[in-house]
């Protein structure tokens, strides 16, 4: 579904090398977890893979399709939910649902039956058509991910989703991902959240300072670390080397 080939990303003309050589591989239905310690080249790596940087080395395929040689038709199998969402201020959310609906060329009667969907689970029906301004932090993140659903991705990327999501949304997303991947589509997240990656994930990448450090089931991880409990110690152990 993703496959990201020797691909590097420097910054400032080659001063900081923030991807350097990656390589890694997400299957349909797979939940894959994208870890690293601050500044490893997650959100880089990222905006690699949903467009928005080009790689400087390598290429990378979003089912099969190389994303530079046919960007908008990776684009429109991939939805994106960034670490910091902007959103329309001025729009209510349900005008920012149709629009992004619109963007993706998600039909009338879909759009309808996802927006309710998702609206349900969010707990955002009493606000869809209030101005996007004076939601909540956490209420803007919710109206934004269930924009990102609307298209139905079979790629579906998040960077850090949890950060600012009450317990409550944080275990619906999850669920969310679960039933993409029961479905055979693929979710590619960011975290530092150990134990959600942990129990979420059915493969992992560690990547620090620009390389891809371990990778594979949490199995496989561990028997590639000394320290074997738990993935925090697993983790520790390899950004620390
Ligand atoms: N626009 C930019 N210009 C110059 N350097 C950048 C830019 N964006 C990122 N970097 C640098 O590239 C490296 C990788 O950054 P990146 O944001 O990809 O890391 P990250 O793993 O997402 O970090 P975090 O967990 O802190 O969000 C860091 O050294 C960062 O300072």
């Amino acid at each position: 579904m993703l496959k990201i080939e020797n691909v590097s990303k420097s910054y400032n003309k080659g001063a900081i090398k923030a991807v350097d050589n990656i390589s890694l591989n997400v299957r349909p239905g797979e939940i894959f977890g994208f870890l690293g310690p601050n500044g490893a080249g997650k959100t880089t790596t990222i905006k690699m893979i949903v467009g928005l940087l080009k790689p400087d080395e390598g290429n990378i395929f979003v089912n099969g399709i190389n994303n530079q040689k046919e960007p908008l038709k990776t684009k429109k199998i991939i939805s994106y939910v960034p670490d910091n969402p902007e959103v329309y201020d001025r729009l209510s959310g349900m005008e920012y649902l149709n629009f992004i609906a619109d963007m993706y060329g998600v039909s009338k009667e879909e759009r309808l039956k996802r927006i309710e969907k998702y609206l349900e689970i969010f707990k955002l029906k009493d606000a869809v058509n209030d101005l996007i301004k004076s939601y909540s932090h956490g209420m803007k993140q919710k109206i934004v991910l269930t924009a990102a659903l609307l298209s139905d991705p079979m790629l579906f990327i998040l960077d850090e989703p949890m950060v600012g999501l009450d317990p409550k949304s944080a275990f619906n997303l999850k669920e969310i991902m679960r039933e993409r991947c029961s479905e055979g589509k693929s979710v590619f997240f960011s975290t530092h959240v150990l134990e959600v990656a942990e129990k979420l994930c059915d493969r992992l990448a560690i990547i620090n300072k620009g390389k891809i450090i371990a990778q594979g089931t949490m199995e496989e991880l561990r028997r590639q670390s000394e320290n074997k409990e738990s993935l925090e110690n697993i983790f520790l152990e390899l950004t620390e080397k």
